[in-house]
């Protein structure tokens, strides 16, 4: 397939704000393309290119002096070859050879390919949250259901393999895409409530756990071999041994947990998740231990789990798992229910998440299985630009535009953001230092006071509500809003949207 056709699609996808029109589009892609070229191209789609990071940046792009070419030549295979030879040029001395095979693929590209695969490359999507859509749309180009799809997407953690398994294998192939031990699964994730008398309502007779504000781990084990998993699914085992040597004395040879992680201070409370976040980037700091907190259990020593009810995934949980169980109750009394939130609160935690016995494990969509109940309001939220501080903070880069995700279209182009407010409350000078170093290469233009940016890195806010503003283009502005933390766990597409902001000020 040439990846004209993927642009264009691409380019009918970003400008339509309607679903049923977004997945005809792509359902009709997925169809033309051949099975071998389905990995490259979803990938090459949901801006997550199959080869992992390519380590190419905004800066390393922009440099490159080159003219596109005039016809469209480029095929879909052309370009994963050339991603291939980039993801295998690295080390010493490969800046010169990786900068050779850029210039290449841009002379080889016209200028909308260009465009299109420079932000395909640095992760970047335009074309908002496309997961979920494109799912359909595989439904549809394979005459699956999409059940099915849905499925073998969450076990597989792959939208590329799920695509070709639905457009070429059989029915019974797509079905067969089972649990494996060694090959992380996407998350389960929540919904909201306000309190968790509501929740409750929600979910019935119900598992009332604390919620922690670490990080999402998942972690597979197989004899002495331990692989531990991000929300994102990046492994990343080598970054925490001491996690590794807990499961690895686990009573059981083949399990699959899912959990949160988190370090404490010498009295037993929660650090920031700032500093959980840390262990998992480059800098380990050896010296903050992690420790394990697993809420579920999706397979242990050949037996899958996952749809099994809750009410015997935590019954397996307990045997196997025993003290670094999350501590909670099974319970169908409202009172209890505020009882436990209230001792996670006092504890330090967030609040809880509150959990129906009887549903199974899945995936993809927000459920109405798994209610999380947070009384602090925290959104995730975009940075759009970043003024230069003054005083103490002079010389930094300090309060931050922050922007909510507009997925429709209602305020703008739709997947773009919409400016709700700024802060520089809670920017600790670790922040600023570090933002001051990191925002830099994102510079789309700037002015004497502000740096305006790219939209690629997602900051957790507390807010204590919004207010009707005709300042901001979304009609609302943030009220005391302030800096949580960085979440270099989500991209903009999972961020918070601005119908989600909006609909506080009818509650
Ligand atoms: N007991 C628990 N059960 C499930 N998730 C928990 C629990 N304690 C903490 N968590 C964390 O809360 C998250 C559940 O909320 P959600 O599915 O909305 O994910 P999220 O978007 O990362 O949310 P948040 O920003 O609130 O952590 C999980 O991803 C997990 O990291």
């Amino acid at each position: 397939m040439m990846l004209s056709e993927l642009v264009s699609t691409a380019e009918a996808v970003a400008a339509t704000s309607s679903r049923l029109a977004k997945i005809d589009a792509l359902s009709q892609l997925l169809a033309h393309a051949d099975a071998d070229e389905l990995p490259a191209l979803t990938g090459l789609l949901l801006a997550a290119p199959r080869q992992g990071r390519l380590g190419v940046g905004w800066r390393g792009m922009s440099a490159l002096d080159v003219t596109n070419a005039a016809d469209a030549t480029l095929t879909i295979t052309d370009v994963d070859d050339a991603l291939d030879t980039l993801a295998h040029t690295s080390g010493s001395g490969s800046t010169a050879a990786r900068s050779a095979a850029l210039t290449a693929l841009a002379a080889r590209a016209t200028a909308p390919e260009w465009d299109f695969l420079s932000r395909s490359m640095r992760g970047e999507l335009r074309t908002g949250a496309l997961g979920g859509v494109l799912l359909d749309a595989i439904a549809k180009a394979s005459e699956r259901p999409a059940a099915s799809v849905r499925r073998a997407a969450m076990l597989s953690g792959d939208l590329g393999v799920t695509a070709r398994l639905a457009l070429s294998g059989t029915a019974a192939e797509l079905d067969a895409v089972g649990l494996e031990v060694g090959r992380p699964v996407l998350p389960m994730l929540a919904s909201t409530a306000a309190t968790p008398t509501a929740a409750l309502e929600v979910t019935g007779r119900a598992s009332v756990e604390y919620k922690l504000d670490g990080a999402r781990i998942q972690v597979h084990r197989h004899g002495d071999e331990v692989g531990v998993y991000t929300r994102s699914l990046a492994d990343i085992t080598h970054r925490v041994p001491e996690i590794v040597e807990i499961v690895r004395a686990l009573p059981a040879h083949d399990l699959i947990l899912d959990g949160e992680t988190l370090s404490l201070d010498e009295d037993g409370g929660p650090r920031p998740f700032q500093e959980t976040m840390s262990r998992f980037g480059a800098d380990v700091a050896r010296e903050l231990v992690l420790r394990p907190w697993f809420f579920d259990i999706l397979h242990v020593d050949g037996r899958d789990l996952l749809d099994e009810p809750l009410s015997t995934r935590l019954h397996e949980l307990e045997r196997v798992v025993g003290e670094w169980r999350m501590p909670g109750i099974v319970t169908d009394d409202p009172d209890a229910a505020e009882q436990l939130s209230r001792e996670a609160l006092t504890a330090g935690h967030e609040g809880v998440v509150v959990k129906g016995l009887d549903a199974p494990y899945a995936a993809g969509r927000r459920g109405r299985s798994w209610v999380k109940v947070k009384p602090v309001l925290t959104y995730d939220l975009v940075v759009l630009a970043a003024e230069w501080g003054s005083g103490r903070r002079s010389g930094w880069l300090s309060n931050l535009h922050l922007g909510a995700l507009d997925p429709t279209g209602e305020f703008g182009e739709p997947g773009e953001f919409v400016m709700v407010g700024k802060t520089f409350k809670g920017l600790t000078d670790e922040l600023l230092r570090w933002q001051t170093e990191q925002f830099p290469p994102l510079e789309t233009r700037r002015t004497q006071s502000t740096v305006f940016l790219r939209p690629e890195f997602v900051v957790e806010i507390a807010i204590d509500g919004v207010q009707r503003s005709p300042r901001y283009p979304g009609g609302i502005a943030l009220r005391f809003a302030r800096v949580k933390g960085y979440r270099p766990d989500k991209t903009p597409a999972e961020s918070d949207t601005i119908q989600t902001l909006r609909a506080l000020m009818r509650g």
